[in-house]
Protein backbone atom coordinates (compact mmCIF):
# COMPACT_ATOMS: atom_id res chain seq x y z
CA UNK A 1 0.00 0.00 0.00
CA UNK A 2 2.54 2.52 1.27
CA UNK A 3 4.78 1.39 -2.07
CA UNK A 4 1.95 1.93 -4.69
CA UNK A 5 1.26 5.53 -2.97
CA UNK A 6 4.82 6.20 -3.87
CA UNK A 7 4.51 5.23 -6.81
CA UNK A 8 0.97 6.93 -7.60
CA UNK A 9 3.05 10.21 -6.19
CA UNK A 10 6.27 9.79 -8.35
CA UNK A 11 4.30 9.25 -11.40
CA UNK A 12 1.79 12.13 -10.58
CA UNK A 13 4.75 14.52 -10.38
CA UNK A 14 6.79 13.41 -13.05
CA UNK A 15 5.31 11.09 -15.98
CA UNK A 16 8.32 10.14 -17.63
CA UNK A 17 12.25 9.16 -16.78
CA UNK A 18 15.08 11.27 -17.22
CA UNK A 19 17.11 10.94 -20.23
CA UNK A 20 20.04 12.44 -18.74
CA UNK A 21 23.56 10.72 -19.69
CA UNK A 22 26.69 10.25 -17.40
CA UNK A 23 29.75 12.43 -17.23
CA UNK A 24 32.32 10.28 -19.13
CA UNK A 25 32.63 7.17 -20.81
CA UNK A 26 34.68 4.03 -19.34
CA UNK A 27 35.61 0.99 -20.81
CA UNK A 28 35.86 -0.51 -16.82
CA UNK A 29 32.21 -2.23 -16.22
CA UNK A 30 29.59 0.15 -17.36
CA UNK A 31 26.69 0.96 -14.74
CA UNK A 32 23.38 -0.09 -15.78
CA UNK A 33 21.14 2.70 -15.91
CA UNK A 34 19.04 1.99 -12.59
CA UNK A 35 21.70 0.81 -9.72
CA UNK A 36 19.07 -2.14 -9.08
CA UNK A 37 17.73 -3.13 -11.87
CA UNK A 38 14.73 -5.52 -12.25
CA UNK A 39 16.08 -9.26 -12.95
CA UNK A 40 15.89 -9.57 -16.76
CA UNK A 41 15.53 -13.21 -16.89
CA UNK A 42 12.81 -13.44 -14.34
CA UNK A 43 11.32 -10.74 -16.46
CA UNK A 44 11.60 -13.11 -19.69
CA UNK A 45 9.90 -15.83 -18.26
CA UNK A 46 7.49 -14.26 -17.14
CA UNK A 47 6.24 -13.24 -20.19
CA UNK A 48 6.35 -15.90 -21.48
CA UNK A 49 9.99 -16.57 -22.76
CA UNK A 50 11.95 -19.87 -21.52
CA UNK A 51 15.10 -19.28 -20.39
CA UNK A 52 17.56 -22.62 -19.93
CA UNK A 53 17.82 -23.42 -16.05
CA UNK A 54 21.37 -23.00 -16.36
CA UNK A 55 22.42 -19.49 -18.12
CA UNK A 56 23.01 -16.83 -15.73
CA UNK A 57 23.57 -13.73 -15.97
CA UNK A 58 27.28 -12.77 -14.52
CA UNK A 59 30.08 -9.69 -14.73
CA UNK A 60 32.77 -11.06 -16.96
CA UNK A 61 36.33 -11.96 -15.24
CA UNK A 62 37.30 -9.14 -18.01
CA UNK A 63 35.97 -6.33 -16.41
CA UNK A 64 36.37 -4.13 -19.77
CA UNK A 65 33.88 -6.87 -21.06
CA UNK A 66 30.65 -5.79 -18.81
CA UNK A 67 28.19 -7.98 -17.85
CA UNK A 68 27.77 -11.31 -19.86
CA UNK A 69 25.89 -14.61 -19.76
CA UNK A 70 27.39 -17.49 -18.55
CA UNK A 71 26.50 -21.69 -18.15
CA UNK A 72 25.98 -22.43 -14.37
CA UNK A 73 26.50 -26.57 -15.21
CA UNK A 74 27.31 -28.51 -18.26
CA UNK A 75 25.32 -27.72 -21.51
CA UNK A 76 24.59 -30.37 -24.37
CA UNK A 77 25.38 -28.92 -27.86
CA UNK A 78 21.71 -28.53 -29.90
CA UNK A 79 20.25 -26.99 -26.54
CA UNK A 80 17.44 -24.16 -26.68
CA UNK A 81 19.25 -21.79 -24.19
CA UNK A 82 16.68 -18.67 -24.42
CA UNK A 83 13.48 -18.29 -26.46
CA UNK A 84 11.66 -14.91 -26.85
CA UNK A 85 8.31 -14.58 -27.76
CA UNK A 86 7.13 -12.24 -30.20
CA UNK A 87 5.92 -9.30 -28.08
CA UNK A 88 9.31 -9.10 -26.62
CA UNK A 89 11.86 -7.53 -29.35
CA UNK A 90 11.86 -3.86 -29.73
CA UNK A 91 11.91 -3.02 -33.50
CA UNK A 92 10.76 0.77 -34.95
CA UNK A 93 7.33 0.83 -35.54
CA UNK A 94 6.70 4.48 -34.61
CA UNK A 95 2.55 4.88 -33.48
CA UNK A 96 4.06 8.17 -33.29
CA UNK A 97 3.76 10.94 -36.21
CA UNK A 98 6.60 13.16 -34.83
CA UNK A 99 9.20 10.36 -34.36
CA UNK A 100 8.21 9.20 -37.84
CA UNK A 101 8.93 12.16 -39.18
CA UNK A 102 12.55 12.11 -36.93
CA UNK A 103 13.15 9.04 -37.99
CA UNK A 104 12.65 9.58 -41.55
CA UNK A 105 15.61 12.01 -41.48
CA UNK A 106 17.76 9.88 -40.39
CA UNK A 107 20.43 8.35 -43.07
CA UNK A 108 20.13 5.04 -44.06
CA UNK A 109 23.35 4.14 -42.62
CA UNK A 110 22.97 5.46 -39.34
CA UNK A 111 19.75 3.60 -38.96
CA UNK A 112 21.13 2.86 -35.28
CA UNK A 113 18.89 6.16 -34.80
CA UNK A 114 16.14 4.92 -35.92
CA UNK A 115 15.67 2.32 -33.16
CA UNK A 116 17.21 4.74 -30.97
CA UNK A 117 14.91 7.32 -31.24
CA UNK A 118 11.79 4.43 -30.13
CA UNK A 119 14.95 3.26 -27.54
CA UNK A 120 14.72 6.89 -26.25
CA UNK A 121 10.79 7.36 -26.04
CA UNK A 122 10.66 3.97 -23.80
CA UNK A 123 12.98 5.16 -21.69
CA UNK A 124 11.25 8.22 -21.12
CA UNK A 125 7.78 6.54 -20.33
CA UNK A 126 7.04 5.32 -17.01
CA UNK A 127 5.34 2.39 -17.10
CA UNK A 128 7.19 1.45 -20.19
CA UNK A 129 6.70 -2.30 -20.91
CA UNK A 130 10.55 -2.75 -22.07
CA UNK A 131 11.31 -1.24 -18.67
CA UNK A 132 13.15 -4.02 -17.07
CA UNK A 133 14.85 -4.06 -20.10
CA UNK A 134 15.93 -0.77 -20.85
CA UNK A 135 16.71 -0.01 -16.75
CA UNK A 136 19.51 -3.03 -17.23
CA UNK A 137 21.30 -1.11 -20.19
CA UNK A 138 24.95 0.45 -19.50
CA UNK A 139 24.75 3.71 -18.56
CA UNK A 140 27.98 4.33 -20.52
CA UNK A 141 29.40 3.26 -24.17
CA UNK A 142 33.02 3.46 -24.40
CA UNK A 143 33.12 4.34 -28.93
CA UNK A 144 35.05 6.54 -29.77
CA UNK A 145 32.08 9.73 -30.21
CA UNK A 146 32.30 9.65 -26.40
CA UNK A 147 35.88 9.94 -26.81
CA UNK A 148 37.87 13.09 -25.30
CA UNK A 149 38.98 14.85 -28.26
CA UNK A 150 42.84 13.85 -27.20
CA UNK A 151 41.91 10.28 -27.66
CA UNK A 152 40.42 10.51 -30.61
CA UNK A 153 43.80 12.45 -31.48
CA UNK A 154 45.57 8.72 -29.85
CA UNK A 155 43.76 6.33 -32.45
CA UNK A 156 46.14 7.67 -34.66
CA UNK A 157 44.94 6.01 -37.57
CA UNK A 158 43.29 8.37 -40.45
CA UNK A 159 40.56 5.83 -42.03
CA UNK A 160 39.26 6.83 -38.50
CA UNK A 161 40.06 9.99 -38.81
CA UNK A 162 40.24 11.55 -42.27
CA UNK A 163 36.76 12.92 -42.69
CA UNK A 164 37.61 15.88 -40.22
CA UNK A 165 39.93 17.01 -43.00
CA UNK A 166 37.43 17.15 -45.21
CA UNK A 167 34.74 18.24 -43.30
CA UNK A 168 37.45 21.35 -42.35
CA UNK A 169 37.08 22.15 -46.37
CA UNK A 170 33.78 22.85 -45.76
CA UNK A 171 33.42 24.62 -42.28
CA UNK A 172 36.11 26.02 -39.89
CA UNK A 173 34.05 26.82 -37.06
CA UNK A 174 33.05 23.82 -35.63
CA UNK A 175 36.35 22.40 -34.13
CA UNK A 176 35.17 20.42 -30.91
CA UNK A 177 32.63 20.93 -28.83
CA UNK A 178 30.62 19.53 -25.39
CA UNK A 179 26.79 18.57 -24.85
CA UNK A 180 26.45 20.27 -21.87
CA UNK A 181 28.22 18.80 -18.96
CA UNK A 182 27.41 15.30 -19.87
CA UNK A 183 29.44 14.15 -22.64
CA UNK A 184 32.23 15.41 -25.20
CA UNK A 185 31.13 14.78 -28.49
CA UNK A 186 34.39 15.76 -29.98
CA UNK A 187 34.72 16.66 -33.21
CA UNK A 188 37.86 15.66 -34.63
CA UNK A 189 41.49 18.15 -34.55
CA UNK A 190 41.89 19.18 -38.50
CA UNK A 191 45.86 19.02 -38.88
CA UNK A 192 47.34 15.88 -38.08
CA UNK A 193 46.11 13.08 -39.73
CA UNK A 194 47.98 10.78 -41.89
CA UNK A 195 48.24 11.83 -45.57
CA UNK A 196 48.14 8.85 -47.80
CA UNK A 197 45.53 6.84 -45.52
CA UNK A 198 42.33 6.78 -46.54
CA UNK A 199 39.17 6.75 -45.31
CA UNK A 200 36.08 4.73 -46.21
CA UNK A 201 34.19 3.03 -47.58
CA UNK A 202 31.99 -0.14 -48.23
CA UNK A 203 32.37 -3.12 -45.77
CA UNK A 204 30.56 -6.00 -46.20
CA UNK A 205 29.38 -7.55 -43.57
CA UNK A 206 28.51 -11.61 -43.26
CA UNK A 207 24.98 -12.25 -44.06
CA UNK A 208 22.56 -13.47 -41.21
CA UNK A 209 21.48 -16.83 -40.55
CA UNK A 210 22.40 -18.22 -43.62
CA UNK A 211 25.79 -18.40 -42.80
CA UNK A 212 25.46 -18.85 -39.18
CA UNK A 213 26.80 -15.89 -37.72
CA UNK A 214 24.06 -14.78 -35.24
CA UNK A 215 25.29 -11.30 -34.61
CA UNK A 216 24.22 -7.80 -33.59
CA UNK A 217 24.35 -5.80 -36.69
CA UNK A 218 25.10 -8.04 -38.53
CA UNK A 219 24.55 -8.94 -42.70
CA UNK A 220 24.80 -5.02 -43.41
CA UNK A 221 26.05 -5.34 -46.74
CA UNK A 222 27.42 -2.54 -48.81
CA UNK A 223 27.78 -1.15 -45.31
CA UNK A 224 28.98 2.42 -45.75
CA UNK A 225 30.95 3.54 -42.71
CA UNK A 226 29.69 6.04 -40.39
CA UNK A 227 33.13 7.56 -39.42
CA UNK A 228 33.45 8.94 -35.90
CA UNK A 229 33.48 12.55 -37.12
CA UNK A 230 30.43 11.87 -39.43
CA UNK A 231 28.80 10.66 -36.41
CA UNK A 232 29.72 12.82 -34.11
CA UNK A 233 28.14 15.78 -37.02
CA UNK A 234 25.29 14.11 -37.67
CA UNK A 235 24.43 14.22 -34.18
CA UNK A 236 25.03 17.96 -33.63
CA UNK A 237 22.80 18.15 -36.30
CA UNK A 238 20.09 15.76 -35.59
CA UNK A 239 19.99 17.83 -32.01
CA UNK A 240 18.68 20.59 -33.41
CA UNK A 241 16.25 18.77 -36.06
CA UNK A 242 14.79 17.04 -32.71
CA UNK A 243 14.75 20.11 -30.93
CA UNK A 244 12.82 21.94 -33.87
CA UNK A 245 10.42 18.87 -33.99
CA UNK A 246 9.64 19.63 -30.03
CA UNK A 247 9.34 22.82 -30.04
CA UNK A 248 5.48 23.71 -28.93
CA UNK A 249 4.48 20.38 -28.79
CA UNK A 250 1.64 19.85 -26.40
CA UNK A 251 2.24 17.75 -23.49
CA UNK A 252 -0.02 14.68 -24.49
CA UNK A 253 2.01 14.78 -28.50
CA UNK A 254 5.22 14.46 -26.91
CA UNK A 255 7.41 11.23 -27.53
CA UNK A 256 9.64 11.88 -24.56
CA UNK A 257 7.04 13.36 -22.14
CA UNK A 258 8.31 16.48 -22.42
CA UNK A 259 11.61 16.31 -21.68
CA UNK A 260 14.33 17.59 -24.02
CA UNK A 261 16.47 15.45 -25.70
CA UNK A 262 19.90 16.80 -26.49
CA UNK A 263 23.20 14.88 -28.93
CA UNK A 264 23.96 12.88 -25.34
CA UNK A 265 21.11 11.08 -25.01
CA UNK A 266 20.46 10.75 -28.81
CA UNK A 267 24.46 9.43 -28.72
CA UNK A 268 23.54 6.86 -25.67
CA UNK A 269 20.38 5.94 -27.44
CA UNK A 270 22.24 5.20 -31.06
CA UNK A 271 25.28 3.79 -29.36
CA UNK A 272 23.19 1.57 -27.19
CA UNK A 273 21.42 0.24 -30.81
CA UNK A 274 24.67 0.04 -32.45
CA UNK A 275 26.14 -2.17 -29.55
CA UNK A 276 23.43 -4.05 -28.93
CA UNK A 277 20.96 -4.63 -31.97
CA UNK A 278 20.28 -8.04 -34.23
CA UNK A 279 19.62 -7.65 -37.89
CA UNK A 280 16.87 -10.15 -38.00
CA UNK A 281 14.76 -10.99 -40.95
CA UNK A 282 11.38 -9.90 -41.42
CA UNK A 283 9.17 -9.77 -44.33
CA UNK A 284 9.83 -12.30 -47.04
CA UNK A 285 10.02 -11.11 -51.06
CA UNK A 286 8.30 -12.61 -53.85
CA UNK A 287 11.99 -13.92 -54.57
CA UNK A 288 12.55 -15.24 -51.82
CA UNK A 289 14.57 -13.02 -49.77
CA UNK A 290 14.06 -11.45 -46.83
CA UNK A 291 14.28 -7.43 -45.02
CA UNK A 292 15.99 -7.11 -42.46
CA UNK A 293 14.71 -5.61 -39.35
CA UNK A 294 16.78 -4.04 -36.80
CA UNK A 295 15.89 -5.38 -33.16
CA UNK A 296 16.52 -5.09 -30.14
CA UNK A 297 16.68 -8.51 -28.16
CA UNK A 298 16.11 -8.40 -24.41
CA UNK A 299 18.76 -10.98 -22.83
CA UNK A 300 19.74 -12.49 -25.90
CA UNK A 301 21.97 -9.33 -26.26
CA UNK A 302 24.03 -9.75 -22.84
CA UNK A 303 26.00 -12.36 -25.31
CA UNK A 304 29.18 -10.98 -25.86
CA UNK A 305 31.16 -11.63 -29.04
CA UNK A 306 33.74 -14.36 -29.53
CA UNK A 307 35.11 -15.49 -33.67
CA UNK A 308 34.26 -18.69 -31.96
CA UNK A 309 30.91 -18.95 -30.48
CA UNK A 310 29.28 -21.46 -28.67
CA UNK A 311 25.85 -20.00 -29.40
CA UNK A 312 23.97 -19.19 -32.26
CA UNK A 313 20.65 -17.16 -33.09
CA UNK A 314 17.69 -19.05 -34.87
CA UNK A 315 14.56 -17.77 -36.06
CA UNK A 316 11.34 -19.39 -35.90
CA UNK A 317 8.10 -18.73 -37.96
CA UNK A 318 5.43 -20.27 -35.74
CA UNK A 319 1.57 -19.66 -36.74
CA UNK A 320 1.28 -15.88 -37.64
CA UNK A 321 4.16 -14.71 -35.23
CA UNK A 322 8.09 -15.06 -34.68
CA UNK A 323 10.33 -16.70 -32.29
CA UNK A 324 13.74 -16.09 -31.76
CA UNK A 325 15.74 -18.74 -30.18
CA UNK A 326 19.53 -19.03 -28.93
CA UNK A 327 20.62 -22.52 -28.64
CA UNK A 328 23.83 -24.31 -28.09
CA UNK A 329 25.96 -24.52 -30.93
CA UNK A 330 28.40 -26.82 -29.28
CA UNK A 331 28.32 -28.14 -25.93
CA UNK A 332 29.07 -25.23 -23.34
CA UNK A 333 31.39 -26.41 -20.44
CA UNK A 334 30.18 -25.01 -16.71
CA UNK A 335 31.37 -21.62 -15.71
CA UNK A 336 31.59 -20.55 -19.66
CA UNK A 337 30.41 -17.62 -21.60
CA UNK A 338 27.56 -18.01 -23.79
CA UNK A 339 29.20 -15.97 -26.46
CA UNK A 340 27.56 -14.96 -30.47
CA UNK A 341 29.75 -14.02 -33.36
CA UNK A 342 28.68 -10.48 -34.15
CA UNK A 343 30.14 -11.18 -37.87
CA UNK A 344 33.71 -10.90 -39.08
CA UNK A 345 34.65 -7.42 -38.59
CA UNK A 346 37.47 -5.30 -38.47
CA UNK A 347 38.60 -3.88 -35.59
CA UNK A 348 36.74 -0.19 -36.99
CA UNK A 349 33.94 -1.18 -36.72
CA UNK A 350 34.43 -3.00 -33.63
CA UNK A 351 35.62 0.41 -31.93
CA UNK A 352 33.36 2.58 -33.90
CA UNK A 353 29.65 0.21 -32.94
CA UNK A 354 30.67 -1.76 -29.86
CA UNK A 355 33.91 -0.18 -28.30
CA UNK A 356 36.12 -2.74 -28.02
CA UNK A 357 39.03 -4.44 -30.26
CA UNK A 358 40.20 -7.46 -30.99
CA UNK A 359 43.74 -8.40 -30.55
CA UNK A 360 45.19 -9.93 -33.56
CA UNK A 361 41.71 -9.53 -35.45
CA UNK A 362 41.90 -11.68 -38.77
CA UNK A 363 39.74 -9.54 -40.42
CA UNK A 364 41.85 -6.32 -39.66
CA UNK A 365 42.87 -4.28 -42.13
CA UNK A 366 44.72 -1.29 -42.91
CA UNK A 367 43.57 1.25 -45.75
CA UNK A 368 45.51 2.73 -48.19
CA UNK A 369 45.11 5.23 -50.99
CA UNK A 370 46.29 3.78 -54.13
CA UNK A 371 48.54 6.54 -55.83
CA UNK A 372 50.90 6.69 -58.29
CA UNK A 373 53.54 9.20 -56.59
CA UNK A 374 53.54 7.06 -53.42
CA UNK A 375 53.97 3.87 -55.03
CA UNK A 376 56.87 5.32 -57.38
CA UNK A 377 58.42 6.12 -54.03
CA UNK A 378 57.44 2.68 -52.14
CA UNK A 379 59.03 0.62 -55.11
CA UNK A 380 62.45 3.03 -55.73
CA UNK A 381 62.47 2.37 -51.58
CA UNK A 382 62.24 -1.36 -52.30
CA UNK A 383 64.98 -1.14 -55.21
CA UNK A 384 63.29 -1.37 -58.15
CA UNK A 385 64.89 0.73 -60.75
CA UNK A 386 62.23 3.71 -62.72
CA UNK A 387 58.97 1.75 -61.71
CA UNK A 388 56.37 3.58 -63.34
CA UNK A 389 53.32 3.79 -61.48
CA UNK A 390 52.60 7.58 -62.33
CA UNK A 391 52.93 7.56 -65.72
CA UNK A 392 51.35 3.84 -66.90
CA UNK A 393 51.71 2.76 -70.41
CA UNK A 394 48.52 2.94 -71.88
CA UNK A 395 47.36 -0.80 -71.75
CA UNK A 396 48.38 -0.53 -68.11
CA UNK A 397 46.09 2.03 -68.01
CA UNK A 398 43.41 -0.08 -69.37
CA UNK A 399 43.96 -2.96 -66.60
CA UNK A 400 43.83 -0.22 -64.30
CA UNK A 401 40.44 0.92 -65.32
CA UNK A 402 39.36 -1.94 -65.50
CA UNK A 403 40.41 -2.50 -61.46
CA UNK A 404 38.44 0.53 -60.87
CA UNK A 405 41.98 2.25 -59.81
CA UNK A 406 41.43 4.92 -63.05
CA UNK A 407 38.34 6.15 -65.03
CA UNK A 408 35.91 8.69 -63.80
CA UNK A 409 34.98 7.36 -60.47
CA UNK A 410 37.83 5.35 -59.29
CA UNK A 411 37.95 3.37 -56.04
CA UNK A 412 41.14 4.52 -54.67
CA UNK A 413 40.68 2.64 -51.23
CA UNK A 414 43.28 -0.42 -51.21
CA UNK A 415 43.59 -2.44 -48.23
CA UNK A 416 46.04 -4.78 -46.57
CA UNK A 417 45.52 -7.38 -44.00
CA UNK A 418 42.48 -9.76 -43.13
CA UNK A 419 42.08 -13.20 -45.25
CA UNK A 420 43.26 -11.46 -48.17
CA UNK A 421 46.60 -10.58 -46.75
CA UNK A 422 46.64 -8.17 -49.86
CA UNK A 423 43.68 -6.54 -51.68
CA UNK A 424 43.61 -8.37 -54.68
CA UNK A 425 43.09 -5.21 -57.11
CA UNK A 426 46.25 -3.48 -55.46
CA UNK A 427 48.10 -6.55 -55.91
CA UNK A 428 46.76 -7.22 -59.74
CA UNK A 429 47.96 -3.55 -60.60
CA UNK A 430 51.63 -4.02 -58.49
CA UNK A 431 52.12 -7.10 -60.87
CA UNK A 432 50.49 -5.63 -64.09
CA UNK A 433 52.68 -1.86 -63.71
CA UNK A 434 55.91 -4.15 -62.98
CA UNK A 435 55.53 -5.98 -65.50
CA UNK A 436 58.02 -5.70 -68.63
CA UNK A 437 56.22 -6.37 -71.46
CA UNK A 438 52.15 -6.40 -72.18
CA UNK A 439 51.81 -9.53 -73.52
CA UNK A 440 52.94 -11.67 -70.24
CA UNK A 441 50.14 -9.96 -69.04
CA UNK A 442 48.05 -10.52 -71.39
CA UNK A 443 48.27 -14.10 -71.05
CA UNK A 444 46.50 -13.73 -67.73
CA UNK A 445 42.98 -13.18 -66.59
CA UNK A 446 42.51 -9.95 -64.20
CA UNK A 447 40.92 -12.73 -61.38
CA UNK A 448 44.62 -14.49 -61.48
CA UNK A 449 46.38 -11.22 -61.38
CA UNK A 450 44.50 -10.08 -58.05
CA UNK A 451 45.44 -13.74 -56.61
CA UNK A 452 47.74 -14.26 -54.03
CA UNK A 453 47.48 -17.92 -54.10
CA UNK A 454 48.60 -17.73 -57.75
CA UNK A 455 51.87 -18.15 -57.52
CA UNK A 456 54.00 -15.75 -59.36
CA UNK A 457 52.05 -15.23 -62.64
CA UNK A 458 54.03 -13.37 -64.34
CA UNK A 459 57.21 -14.68 -63.08
CA UNK A 460 59.35 -14.15 -60.33
CA UNK A 461 61.63 -11.45 -60.20
CA UNK A 462 58.02 -9.29 -61.15
CA UNK A 463 56.60 -11.29 -57.88
CA UNK A 464 59.18 -10.31 -56.10
CA UNK A 465 59.28 -6.32 -56.98
CA UNK A 466 55.37 -6.52 -55.95
CA UNK A 467 56.11 -7.68 -53.02
CA UNK A 468 58.73 -5.78 -51.92
CA UNK A 469 56.89 -2.43 -52.89
CA UNK A 470 54.34 -3.85 -50.84
CA UNK A 471 57.12 -3.94 -47.68
CA UNK A 472 57.87 -0.46 -48.58
CA UNK A 473 54.41 0.51 -48.60
CA UNK A 474 54.10 -0.94 -45.24
CA UNK A 475 57.49 0.65 -43.71
CA UNK A 476 56.11 4.39 -44.97
CA UNK A 477 52.54 3.41 -43.47
CA UNK A 478 54.72 2.56 -40.01
CA UNK A 479 56.15 5.73 -40.49
CA UNK A 480 52.74 7.46 -40.40
CA UNK A 481 52.52 6.68 -36.64
CA UNK A 482 53.91 8.66 -34.43
CA UNK A 483 54.26 6.45 -31.60
CA UNK A 484 56.02 3.10 -31.97
CA UNK A 485 54.33 -0.08 -30.09
CA UNK A 486 57.17 -0.11 -27.55
CA UNK A 487 56.07 3.27 -26.84
CA UNK A 488 52.50 2.36 -26.76
CA UNK A 489 53.34 -0.81 -24.54
CA UNK A 490 55.16 1.61 -21.74
CA UNK A 491 51.90 4.31 -21.67
CA UNK A 492 49.51 1.15 -20.90
CA UNK A 493 51.50 0.32 -18.35
CA UNK A 494 51.96 3.41 -16.63
CA UNK A 495 47.70 3.46 -16.49
CA UNK A 496 45.56 5.17 -18.61
CA UNK A 497 41.73 5.86 -18.67
CA UNK A 498 39.90 3.53 -20.61
CA UNK A 499 39.25 5.32 -23.82
CA UNK A 500 42.91 6.26 -24.12
CA UNK A 501 43.52 2.45 -23.36
CA UNK A 502 41.17 1.71 -26.30
CA UNK A 503 42.34 4.17 -28.60
CA UNK A 504 45.88 2.47 -28.01
CA UNK A 505 45.14 -0.71 -28.34
CA UNK A 506 43.68 0.18 -31.65
CA UNK A 507 46.56 1.78 -32.74
CA UNK A 508 48.70 -0.91 -32.03
CA UNK A 509 46.56 -3.81 -33.85
CA UNK A 510 47.19 -1.73 -36.67
CA UNK A 511 50.85 -1.60 -36.58
CA UNK A 512 50.98 -5.18 -35.37
CA UNK A 513 48.84 -5.89 -38.43
CA UNK A 514 51.25 -3.75 -40.67
CA UNK A 515 54.31 -5.81 -39.21
CA UNK A 516 52.50 -9.08 -39.91
CA UNK A 517 51.99 -8.44 -43.51
CA UNK A 518 55.58 -6.93 -43.79
CA UNK A 519 56.85 -10.98 -42.56
CA UNK A 520 54.69 -12.57 -44.38
CA UNK A 521 55.49 -11.08 -47.94
CA UNK A 522 59.42 -10.99 -46.67
CA UNK A 523 58.89 -15.19 -46.40
CA UNK A 524 57.39 -14.98 -49.45
CA UNK A 525 60.16 -13.11 -50.95
CA UNK A 526 62.68 -15.20 -49.28
CA UNK A 527 60.74 -18.49 -50.54
CA UNK A 528 60.47 -17.21 -54.02
CA UNK A 529 63.99 -15.64 -54.30
CA UNK A 530 65.46 -19.24 -53.57
CA UNK A 531 63.34 -21.05 -56.02
CA UNK A 532 64.53 -18.29 -58.73
CA UNK A 533 68.00 -19.07 -57.46
CA UNK A 534 67.38 -22.98 -57.87
CA UNK A 535 65.80 -22.34 -61.19
CA UNK A 536 68.99 -20.57 -62.07
CA UNK A 537 71.63 -22.49 -60.73
C1 LIG B 1 25.59 -6.99 -26.97
S1 LIG B 1 26.42 -6.26 -25.64
C2 LIG B 1 26.88 -7.63 -24.63
C3 LIG B 1 26.57 -7.40 -23.15
C4 LIG B 1 27.44 -6.40 -22.47
N1 LIG B 1 28.72 -6.98 -22.11
C5 LIG B 1 26.81 -5.79 -21.24
O1 LIG B 1 27.48 -5.62 -20.21
O2 LIG B 1 25.63 -5.44 -21.32
C6 LIG B 1 27.89 -5.80 -26.49
C7 LIG B 1 28.91 -5.11 -25.64
O3 LIG B 1 29.59 -6.03 -24.79
C8 LIG B 1 30.99 -5.78 -24.76
N2 LIG B 1 31.66 -6.91 -25.44
C9 LIG B 1 31.09 -7.93 -26.09
N3 LIG B 1 31.99 -8.82 -26.53
C10 LIG B 1 33.19 -8.34 -26.16
C11 LIG B 1 34.53 -8.81 -26.36
N4 LIG B 1 34.80 -9.94 -26.99
N5 LIG B 1 35.53 -8.05 -25.86
C12 LIG B 1 35.27 -6.89 -25.21
N6 LIG B 1 34.02 -6.40 -25.00
C13 LIG B 1 32.99 -7.12 -25.47
C14 LIG B 1 31.18 -4.48 -25.53
O4 LIG B 1 31.10 -3.43 -24.61
C15 LIG B 1 29.97 -4.45 -26.46
O5 LIG B 1 29.60 -3.16 -26.86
Amino acid sequence: MVASKIVMASLSLTHRRALTCAVTASAAYPARLVPHPPDLIKWVRKEGGFVHQAVKIAQQHDETIGLGLVASEDIPKGSDLIALPHHIPLSFEFDHSVLSNLARKVPEELWAMKLGLKLLQERAKVGSFWWPYISNLPETYSIPIFFPGEDIRNLQYAPLLHQARQEAGKSTQIQSFSVQRICSLALLPLQNSCVMLLPIVQRKRMSSSSNGNSSPLKSRVEYRTPLVNKRCRFLLDFDHEVRHALENLKPDDHPFGGQNVDASSLGWAMSAVSSRAFRLHGKKFLDGTHNNVPMMLPLIDMCNHSFNPNSQIVQEQGAGSLKILVVAETAIKQNDPLVLNYGCLNNDLFLLDYGFVIPSNPYDCIELKYDGALLDAASMAAGISSPNFSAPAPWQKEILSQLNLEGEAPILKVSLGGPELVEGRLLAALRALLAIDMETVHKHDLNTLKSLSAEAPLGIANEVAAFRTIIALCVIALGHFPTKIMDDESLLKQGVSGSTELAIQFRMQKKSLIIDVMRNLTRRVKSLSSKGATAQG
